[in-house]
Order: C-alpha cells, then structure tokens, then sequence
C-alpha cells in the first residue's frame, strides 16, 4: 500500500517535472511571462546575451534596494557582460530586451509599430498624463501634427529673444562669482526652466509670485520619480502609499499642476479677447510674446484639444524642456573646463560674430559648427536622456526575435553612442567626430540623444539654440578654468543622467577688446 502510494508520487512528481519542461520552454513560469525566441529557431543565446539571473523567478529582484548610482553602474555592468551584443532580462511578468547596438536599434526606432511607451513612463504619468512623451496612436499622432508648428524657424526666431534676455541676467550673476568657485548646478537649471517657462506659457517665471514654489516642486516631483525608479516595489501604488512619499509627491503635483492651469486660464482669457481684437497684454500687463500655449489655444478653439489636453502638454514641455538641456549645459562646460584646447578653439570661432549679442542672428547661430560638435560630442558621452523605452502592444518580430506581447525595450542611448565600433576611443571627448567630413560613413542610428524616427525629440533644435545662446555668452565673457574633474563624479540614472556631486568650475574674466 505505502509502496503503491511512493509510486504513485514519484509519477506524479515525474509527470510534473515534464509538464514543467515542456511550458517552461514557452514560459519563464517563475517570472510570470512568456519567453522571446528567435525566428529561425536558432537558440536564443546565438543572437543575443541572456542575463543570468540571481534567483529562480528572473532578474526581477536584481535591482532592489537600488540608489540611482547603482542603477547606472548597474546598466553599465549588464552591458559589459553582455560583449557588445544586446541582452535580455526577465523582469516584472515581461521579457526586457536592451538593445546597445545601432544597427537592431534602428529597426525599433523606424518601426511604426514600436511606439508606444514602456512601463518606466507610468512613473511619470501623474504629472505629464497624456502629454506628447506618454501618449501613444491616434491621439499622439494628432497632437504632433498639432504642436509640429510650435518649433517652426520662425518661432524659433521669436524664442531667441528671450533665450538672449535670460543669458544677460545669468552672465550678470555670473559676473559676480568671477575668480570664485561656481557650482554649475545652482545657476544653470535656474536658466533653463526660466527659458521653457516663458517660450512654453509666455510667462516670466522670475515675474511670478509663486514662481519659487513652482520651481521647488518641479525638483520635488522628479526626486520621487528617482526613487521610484530605483526600487521596483515602488511602482506598485498600494506600496508607493504605504512606503514612499506619496503625500509629498502627491502635494507638489498640485502645486505644479495648479501653477500652469492657473496661467493657461488666465491667457485663455487673453486668447479670446485677442481674437475680438482686444488687449495684446500678458498676465503681468506686459506686451506679449508668442509662446508655444498660443498653438494650443488656437487648437482648443477648433475643437482638437481640451483644457486637460493643454495642461497635459504644458507640463511635458516644462518637463521635458527643462532638465534635459540644463543637464547637457553642465556637462558641456565641464568638458570646456577639462579641455582648454576645444574652449580656445570655440573663442575663436565665436570671434567672428558681431560683438554685441543682441544683434546675433538665428541664421548666424546656426552656422557655429564648431561649437555644435562640442555640444553634440558632450550629448554623446553624457546624453541627458540615457535610456528610452517601448513596449510591444502585441506579439512582433524584432531583430530576427518573436518577442511576446507586453514585451519591453530599453533603447540604452548612453552605451550605443559608446559603441567603439562606431566611435573610436569612445570615452574620450573629440569633438571634431562631428565635423561634417568625420560624420559621413557613420552609421546613421549610432548618434541618437534626442532618440530618432517617428517618435524623436520635438525640442532638438529648440535646445540646441538655446544651449548655444549660452554657452557663447560664457565662452566669449569667461575662461572656464576646471575644479571638478571627471573622477570627482558618480554618476546616477534617473529621468535623466545626473551626477551625484554638483559641478564646479571657476570663471574668469576674459579682457574686453
Ligand atoms: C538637450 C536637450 C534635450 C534632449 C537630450 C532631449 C532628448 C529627448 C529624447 C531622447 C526624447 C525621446 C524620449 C522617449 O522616447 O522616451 C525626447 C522627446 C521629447 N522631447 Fe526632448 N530633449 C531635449 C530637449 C527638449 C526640449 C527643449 C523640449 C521642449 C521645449 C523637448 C520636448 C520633448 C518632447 C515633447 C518629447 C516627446 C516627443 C514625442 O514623443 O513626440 N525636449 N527628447
């Protein structure tokens, strides 16, 4: 009898282990998701770098307990394993493909398909809702075509006035930390968000009574995206209440979001009365300016968005306008500092342009080469934005892969434009790669800080004259002498790339001609 029951056990569990077997080449069963397989059958691991995991249930619990530092350095140990080849974790009920490569990120990044976002953005959606960065088909598609216009040339060309204005005040300040150590961190993020804020709600926000709050709330709300984005449990909301800062973060949504509703309201009211022909002056009673919500009024006016729609937008411009390019001004003048040849070489390019600022053209802007690759040399080795993310809507082919539905992507920005096949000696900064001779037989996805194809950065040439603006103010003004160097700094992943350290270099005051 007792025979007859072990029998029947060892059956059972034989049975078991088979049944097991068979689903679990289908199914990672422990990490609740369906495996990737190549299309020509081939094994898996001949195509790509499958990432051992650290226990039975996937790489799920790899990243707990993580700082941002960790993560980067994270990412950075995954893709040193992995050899040059994209690799693959099984993580959050979904198989994660890194991609490092130009060439299988080209395919992604051209695929009409992959365009939606992958689950890293839900972080963001409380703040950004259904703005241009999150949303995904009909309704992204109709708001590109809608906001396209709002980067034309010509409102570029209104835009520089104000980037001219907000530089005179920064090199005013800046003036007096001459011959003193200057922490880039205090005073660049000032002049980026007061740049979004004008260009995107046609308000000063050194004006603003509560402008210092919006701004503290801005800092805020990313802080909590950062440390969500380091502990995967965080993402749960029922965790996320219980255990994050959800009340903090939760107040200074409000406060953000009550900010720009309050204006769009205000010059909603402006919108209409300009249309009968009445007043042409902003909320503080000054003469206005274009500015990116006049876009998006007109739209609501004919019925293609709503005030939720508009706010939504609002906030992704602030949001994706503001960091990212203060964060490239950072580290372009750390590299300035680090290398006195390329800051010399871009005076005396700068030299050739009229000497009063004011009268630079945005045409005259645009033909600064030199200083462009420097900006651009900067953006390869430190991209603001270092990894972006999809997400398969449904099952597809990608890079000769079957992926499953639900499927994620990372598009690891930092270590493709690290590729030394594509750049050679990679970690070193050489600007003159970008020198239109240099660029010609590169491969055309190998250089991709504002992403590329369908879903690329609306704001690229928005930033890079802004970025300029500045940087030539400095450049002719100042030395840039260093004091932080490279080794000082750990770098952390969060929304963007920063540094756990703040920057610092000296200014000195070059001699008036
Ligand atoms: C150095 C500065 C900047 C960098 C490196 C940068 C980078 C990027 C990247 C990589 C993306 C794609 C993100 C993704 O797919 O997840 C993106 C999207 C976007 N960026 Fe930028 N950006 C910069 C400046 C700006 C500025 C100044 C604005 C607006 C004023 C802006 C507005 C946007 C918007 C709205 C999107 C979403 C576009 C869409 O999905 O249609 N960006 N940016």
């Amino acid at each position: 009898m007792i025979l007859e029951a072990l029998l029947c056990v060892i059956f059972v569990v034989f049975l078991f282990g088979k049944l097991w077997k068979i689903v679990d080449r289908q199914y990672f069963i422990l990490s609740l998701c369906k495996r990737i397989h190549t299309v020509d059958g081939s094994p898996l691991e001949s195509k790509i770098f499958v990432t051992p995991t650290k226990t039975r249930f996937g790489n799920n619990f790899d990243l707990l307990s993580f700082t941002p530092a960790t993560v980067f350095n994270f990412l950075r140990n995954a893709t040193a394993k992995a050899e040059g080849r994209n690799y693959l974790w099984y993580f959050f009920n979904a198989p994660m493909y890194n991609v490092v490569r130009a060439e299988e990120a080209e395919e992604i990044f051209q695929n009409p398909k992959l365009i939606t976002k992958n689950m890293i953005y839900e972080l963001l959606r409380p703040f950004l809702g259904e703005g241009l960065l999150i949303s995904t088909d009909k309704k992204w598609h109709t708001r590109r075509k809608t906001l396209t216009p709002a980067f034309h040339f010509n409102v570029l060309q209104s835009f520089l006035a104000i980037f001219k204005e907000e530089c005179h005040k920064l090199v005013k300040v800046l003036n007096q930390s001459v011959d003193k150590e200057l922490e880039l961190n205090q005073v660049i993020p000032q002049f980026t968000l007061n740049n979004v804020c004008e260009t995107a709600l046609g308000v000063k926000l050194d004006d603003m009574a509560d402008g210092f709050r919006y701004r503290e709330s801005i800092h805020a709300i990313e802080e909590v995206m950062q440390q969500r984005i380091c502990n995967p449990l965080l993402y749960n909301l029922v965790y996320f209440y219980l255990f994050g800062d959800y009340r903090k973060h939760v107040d200074n949504l409000k406060i953000a979001h009550d900010f720009s509703s309050r204006i769009i309201e205000k010059k909603r009211g402006l919108f209409k009365s300009k249309q009968i022909g009445q007043v042409h002056e902003d909320v503080l009673g000054k003469k206005q300016r274009y500015a990116m919500l006049d876009t998006l009024l007109a739209a609501e006016a004919e019925g293609k968005i709503d005030h939720q729609g508009i706010c939504d937008e609002v906030n992704t411009f602030m949001f994706e306008g503001y960091d990212t390019t203060s964060t490239c001004l950072i580290f372009t003048f750390l590299m300035l500092a680090l290398h006195q040849d390329v800051q010399q070489r871009c005076y005396e390019e700068l030299e050739n342009l009229p000497e009063d600022s004011d009268e630079i053209s945005l045409f005259q802007f645009n033909e600064i080469v030199f200083l462009e690759c420097v900006i651009k040399e900067s953006l390869r080795m430190f991209p603001s934005v270092p990894l972006i993310g999809r997400k398969c809507m449904e099952e597809c082919v990608v890079n000769g892969l079957i992926m499953p539905k639900d499927t994620q992507i990372n598009l690891q920005i930092y270590d493709i434009m690290r590729d030394p096949r594509h750049f050679t000696k990679p970690n070193d900064f050489q600007p003159e790669r970008f020198l239109p001779e240099n660029t010609v037989n590169r491969h055309p996805f190998a250089f991709v800080p504002f992403s590329a194809g369908q879903r690329n950065c609306i704001g690229q040439k928005f930033a890079i004259l802004e970025m300029k603006v500045l940087l030539a103010a400095v450049i002719r003004n100042f030395k840039i002498l260093p004091v932080t160097i490279l080794e000082d700094l750990t770098f952390e992943t969060g929304i963007v790339l920063r540094t756990h350290q703040n920057v610092k270099v000296k200014l000195l005051r070059r001699e008036s001609k």
